[in-house]
């Protein structure tokens, strides 16, 4: 006799072997259909090369060609678009043929009625009678499956609230047609599925979650009424995985309005964004834009080396209170109240030349601005200047169409530029020679004043980098910084000009004192834009992204408690600067509390060292207690390196050893690679293909590792609390394993007398000797 458990587990097996069955048949026929459409592009596409080739130049048959070439486009986009969405089709039945869904809600829309099964998937499954056999994971009905415990429910739909009776949960792992596992449970997802997932050995890139998205994450991945969403989440908690998710919702959400095009991400570099760049194409959506901050600055400020977070953080390991000051709120504010107060006088405008003498001068520029009626905003006024000597420009050319070096031009031209220049008018048209000349004169004066039209429409009668330097010699600079350093860091900016190189502190504040005066450089098109680790930038970064992104809603996600440059920062008080540096309508804030990455023991390390760590929740998964070896010498150090990495190798599928910087990796490297085959890993990098990677602890940021090996941490290294951040972020990279190396004496981030002690395995080899 079968027992009712086995007897549901067969019936489920023959319902996913139906479905897989389904599946084959589907892609065998879309299959054919891909290579069908394939063909006709082919054919419409030789069609149009054809069709567009004849008739050109005889001129009767232009526009009878014309007609001809506006069907023959919207032919080959229309074929294009139909093996788009064959293409898609068959992309989404070879996603749902390896799994084809993971859960099933059993519901009960009213008390009386009958007990519906619906199965949750990636995508939705229509069979021929237009019955679901798989809902979408997005879809209203399914966040009952993530959000609901048995009993009543509330789920909300495009018509309103909806209340169901959840009557039964279960959670399946199939693979490649069979069920190797469920669950019923009653949870949001039960753990024990989690479990397994969180067990297994890390992968290259990041994975989706969607099988098992927690109920606080979803509250992530579904909210459509935010214009700011901030996400506070401790280390490993899965906000880079619900920020993913996230955008996949959207894609679905506003599929008719939104392209995925049209959402931004900042990254911390390279190494991340090619990190998480499976997880979108695994739900079957394309990727969003990424972009870091110092490659987004220097597109802006083009022609200027913007330095990067990377460097920022080579370069120096804290912030100065200049740095700190920079990227405050209160800069801004102060950037605004300059400009608003700035009188044309004090307004850096510049010459504009021509043939190397000065054709408008400083002075025509600032009394036309300073004539200006004052109230007018900046950007109106910057308009109504350029109007001004767009006017001034038209009526000198005339003048100069009479000057000795037009008439030179002319003299000299060849009878090919002649002929050019005559082009676009009819010979005829001209009474005498005369008028000829006349003609020509006046377009080549145009035409060689064409470099002053460009100086004019591109704002090159305004030196914005001499008015930021104008704006620090005013600005009130505050008590904890010095007027000899600061004007030092002016001398700095100076002459970093000079070599076309800007610091990353400076960027922003530049960026928005020159786009708020000029009031150019917005983007529309941008509608979601998301900023993970959020906690490495500046609020002054923020609110220039603010006003250049005006339509863009604001998806912020990071960890105080990570800042790699900044103090460790309580997740309140960074929220609240938040809110009154971005002022939105709609704002939410969600905390996540639970830490998925690490073992149990791992997180209880790590939150051990945090002031308030024990507000972080680990995960219920067991492991091996972190070791600190602590040895005399830098000798013994590499000698146990060498050790505990081979041990390492034993058990797991990736080891990164993490320094504090790229020297301190570079010279770790030298002492690995004979014995292994170990990788250097450096900031232009996108690949983490090694058995043995050793890295920057700025690199690994929002990486994970099977094994984590942290190098030296001794107090030479991370003197003071300062560093409070690194240590916590370093310790927070591994899943199952972590190992810390130091020479004594050890960092006093990790108090050993305090409850850390107890959380980890101490191999004191400093105290035997
Ligand atoms: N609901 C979930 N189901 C399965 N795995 C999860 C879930 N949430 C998080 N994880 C796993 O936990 C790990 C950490 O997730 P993620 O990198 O998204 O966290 P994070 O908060 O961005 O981390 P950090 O800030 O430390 O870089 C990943 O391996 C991710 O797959």
């Amino acid at each position: 006799m079968l027992s009712n458990a086995k007897k549901e587990e067969q019936q489920e097996q023959h319902r996913i072997t139906t479905i897989s069955k389904l599946l084959k048949a589907k892609i065998k026929t879309v299959k054919l259909q891909v290579k069908a459409a394939a063909t006709e592009l082919q054919r419409v596409q030789k069609n149009y090369g054809i069709n567009t080739s004849v008739n050109y130049l005889e001129a009767d048959d232009r526009i009878e060609t014309k007609a001809d070439l506006q069907q023959q486009r919207s032919l080959v986009n229309k074929v294009v678009e139909d093996e788009k969405i064959v293409k898609n089709q068959l992309q989404t039945y070879q996603l749902l043929e390896k799994s084809p869904y993971f859960g099933r809600i059993d519901i009960k829309n009213s008390p009386t009625s009958l007990p519906e099964a619906l199965y949750i998937g990636t995508a939705s499954l229509i069979d021929d009678q237009g019955q679901f056999l798989i809902h979408d994971w997005r879809a209203p009905i399914a966040s009952v499956y993530y959000n609901g415990t048995l009993g009543t429910v509330t789920y909300q739909t495009p018509a309103g609230d909806q209340t169901v009776e959840l009557i039964k949960k279960r959670q399946f792992k199939i693979r490649n047609g069979r069920l190797l596992n469920m669950f019923d449970t009653n949870e949001t997802v039960g753990d024990e599925l989690l479990q397994t997932e969180l067990g297994a050995q890390s992968s290259e890139n990041l994975r989706n979650i969607v099988a098992t998205i927690q109920r606080e994450q979803n509250a992530i991945i579904r909210d459509t009424k935010s214009d700011l969403l901030v996400v506070q989440g401790v280390a490993g908690s899965g906000k880079t995985s619900a920020l993913l998710q996230r955008i996949a919702f959207l894609l679905y959400h506003s599929r008719t309005t939104l392209a995925a095009n049209q959402i931004l991400l900042f990254s911390p570099n390279r190494l991340f964004s090619n990190y998480i760049s499976e997880v979108l194409p695994s739900l079957g959506e394309k990727n969003m834009r990424q972009v870091t901050i110092a490659e987004f600055f220097q597109r802006r400020l083009n022609g200027f080396k913007v330095q990067t977070i990377f460097n920022r953080f080579e370069t120096a390991e804290h912030p100065t209170a200049i740095t700190t000051f920079k990227g405050s709120r209160e800069f801004i504010t102060a950037i605004e109240t300059y400009l608003q107060r700035c009188s044309s006088q004090n307004l850096v405008f510049l010459d504009i030349y021509f043939h190397g003498e000065v054709y408008f001068t400083r002075s025509t520029i600032t009394k036309i601005y300073a004539a200006l009626p004052i109230n007018l905003p900046f950007r109106e006024k910057i308009v109504a200047t350029k109007n001004h000597l767009i006017k001034k420009l038209q009526r000198r050319s005339r003048q100069d169409a009479h000057s000795s070096w037009a008439e030179e031009i002319l003299n000299t031209l060849s009878d090919e530029d002649y002929h050019e220049l005559l082009a676009e008018t009819e010979h005829e048209e001209f009474d005498s020679f005369a008028a000829e000349q006349e003609y020509l004169l006046l377009r080549i004066a145009r035409r060689e004043l064409r470099i002053v039209y460009d100086a004019i429409y591109n704002n090159r009668f305004w030196d914005a980098a001499s008015q930021y330097i104008d704006f620090l010699h005013h600005v009130t600079i505050p008590n904890n910084v010095t007027r000899l350093d600061w004007d030092k860091t002016i001398h700095d900016f100076q002459e970093r000009l000079e070599f076309h190189q800007i610091h990353l502190e400076d960027a922003a504040p530049l960026l928005y004192l020159r786009d708020r005066f000029l009031g150019s450089h917005r983007n529309q098109s941008i509608k979601y834009l998301f900023i993970d680790e959020v906690q490495d930038y500046a609020i002054a970064e923020l609110m220039y992204l603010k006003m250049i992104f005006q339509h863009a809603k604001f998806n912020l996600i990071g960890d105080s408690e990570q800042a790699l440059f900044r103090d460790v920062e309580p997740a309140k008080q960074l929220l609240q600067e938040l809110k009154q540096a971005l002022p939105v309508k709609h704002e939410r804030l969600i905390e996540l509390r639970r830490a998925y990455r690490s073992t149990s023991p791992i997180t209880k390390f790590a939150s051990s060292l945090l002031p308030d760590g024990d507000q972080i929740k680990p995960f219920n998964r067991s492991g091996t207690l972190p070791e600190i070896y602590i040895e005399p010498s830098y000798n013994d150090l590499e000698k146990r390196l060498i050790k505990v990495v081979s041990a390492d190798l034993n058990q797991s599928d990736s080891v990164a050893v993490i320094t504090k910087n790229q020297e301190q990796a570079a010279t770790v490297w030298q002492t690995l690679r004979s014995h292994f085959d170990a990788h250097l890993i450096s900031d232009d990098q996108r690949s983490l293909a090694h058995d043995v990677i050793v890295l920057p602890i700025y690199l690994a940021k929002g990486l994970e590792f099977d094994a984590v090996i942290g190098w030296d941490l001794s107090k030479k290294n991370y003197p003071d609390h300062h560093s409070l951040g690194i240590v916590y972020t370093m310790a927070t990279r591994a899943m199952h394993t972590l190992t810390l190396l130091t020479r004594a004496p050890i960092t006093p981030v990790i108090n050993l007398q305090t409850s850390t002690g107890s959380f980890v395995k101490i191999f004191n080899k400093h105290k035997k000797n």
